[in-house]
């Protein structure tokens, strides 16, 4: 179950930067229900990349990501090799509900050292490496895919027992390799953007061999697409967009995502992705410049109180915190008492929960009191049925905001030059013009 409270956005709790809910709900009906109707109205058109809304459905590829974990009990080690959407979904999940049967690595940078010593770890023939992209031509992904093929052709005799690649059906490098050598391979649907993979191939594989509950996984996200189609007074996600949406109107250019759970810790990151890449845009539907964007921030509850709240509470009023909360623990720890620490009695016999929980709300109010508008996801508790519910919610919600800013959430025109720049600088055959071009301006 997911639970939002809105109360830190109204007046009587944040004084005149505050909203009257009911009203702007009522003045903002017709727009959400516009969006909503058109987002569901273009998911049938692969180039609308909205094909994320419907994989939750998919059980047949579930069932046979399924039947290759099942397949593959020998597996002690998987390595990722993946970036961006093709890394920060399966990171962030198995970081909360891995069970730790199979150990997963993360290859998602191209900095020699973290590369060397995991090599210098993993058993080879206990080692299976999904190379994820869907492009099949990110630069650091391939570089170590190139690294960790030779690596596995060294050590092991059968090399492609241990490789699993995850990258578009027909597109790419990787797809006519994974077919010349026979390798078995997954698809990620050309209707689905990286940033919102999570739930298809891309992230289920690993998350199979994470140990992750992939059948109640997809229907968590089920049960957010049922919230996304109905009555908006059960919208969810069209009314976070609007708390969203009228923040950003209200010089809230900063969103902090701070969930209060250390399992979290990585979907902060998965969110900056999500939200960033799919609203920081230049132009709008009919191509004028518009910059639109708000700027996630990643924080964790309670670590980053002492960290980042000083800002957060005393800082310019630039900001709108989202909380993430959990209303129940999976498991519970007891703070005991102790002689001669009676001053901290206050802690005696309660429960570490008790303190997060504590803890949550009253950094909350703390920022209400503030004047600092903030608003909090509450789910039942951390299982993947609510994380399943949770990551939809939050594509449906970047993609009502998409909708009400009038832009495409689903491209990222803004990574194309980085990359032809790196071309250029790495002796790319047929970029020779632009790295003359940069040698020209200094860079090289
Ligand atoms: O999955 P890939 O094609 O390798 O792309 C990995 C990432 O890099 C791209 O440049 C985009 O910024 C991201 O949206 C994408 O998730």
């Amino acid at each position: 179950m997911l639970r939002l409270d809105l109360n830190n956005l109204f007046s009587e709790r944040i004084g005149p930067e505050g909203i009257d809910w009911p009203a702007m709900l009522a003045a903002h009906a017709r727009s959400l229900e516009v969006a909503r109707d058109a987002l569901l109205e273009r998911k049938s058109n692969p180039e609308a990349f909205l094909g994320w809304i419907d994989v939750p459905e998919d059980t047949e590829t579930l069932r046979r990501v399924l039947r290759y974990r099942q397949a593959n009990g020998w597996v002690e080690d998987l390595v990722v090799l993946g970036i961006g959407g093709s890394a920060l979904g399966a990171q962030a999940v198995s970081a909360a509900l891995g069970n730790g049967s199979v150990r997963l690595h993360f290859v998602d940078n191209v900095e020699p050292e973290p590369i060397i010593g995991l090599l210098r770890t993993l058993e080879p023939h206990k080692t299976l490496v999904n190379v994820i992209s869907k492009s099949g031509s990110t630069a650091e992904t391939m570089a170590a895919f190139l690294v960790f093929r030779q690596w596995l052709e060294l050590a092991v005799t059968d090399w492609k027992k241990h490789v699993v690649v995850t990258t578009d059906p027909a597109k790419g490098i990787l797809r006519p390799y994974a077919e010349a050598e026979g390798l078995t391979a997954f698809e990620v649907p050309p209707s689905v953007g990286g940033r919102f993979s999570v739930t298809c191939p891309v992230g289920t594989l690993p998350l199979a061999f994470a140990g992750v509950d992939l059948e109640s996984l997809l229907a968590g996200a089920r049960k957010s697409n049922e919230q996304a189609r109905g009555a908006l007074e059960h919208n969810l996600p069209a009314q976070t967009a609007l708390v969203n949406h009228l923040f950003s109107q209200r010089g809230k250019n900063i969103v902090v995502f701070m969930p209060y759970s250390t399992r979290l810790r990585y979907l902060p990151d998965w969110f900056v992705q999500l939200h960033d890449e799919s609203l920081g845009k230049m132009r709008d539907r009919q191509g004028n410049e518009v910059r639109t964007g708000t700027t996630a921030v990643r924080a964790i509850g309670t670590t980053d109180q002492h960290a980042q709240v000083q800002l957060f509470r005393e800082g310019p009023r630039d900001k709108l915190t989202t909380f993430v909360r959990l209303l129940a623990p999976s498991e519970n720890l007891e703070i005991p008492a102790v002689k001669g620490l009676e001053g901290l009695e206050y802690l005696f016999g309660k429960s570490f929960f008790e303190l997060l929980d504590a803890e949550a709300k009253a950094t909350a109010h703390a920022l209400a009191k503030a004047g600092q508008p903030n608003y909090t996801l509450a789910l039942e508790k951390l299982d993947a049925y609510n994380l399943g519910w949770l990551l939809q919610h939050l594509m449906w919600q970047t993609a009502f905001l998409g909708e009400l800013w009038n832009i495409n959430a689903f491209d990222q025109p803004g990574v194309e030059l980085g990359k032809e720049y790196t071309y250029a600088l790495m002796g790319r055959k047929g970029w020779e013009t632009l790295a003359q071009e940069l040698k020209a301006e200094g860079v090289e």
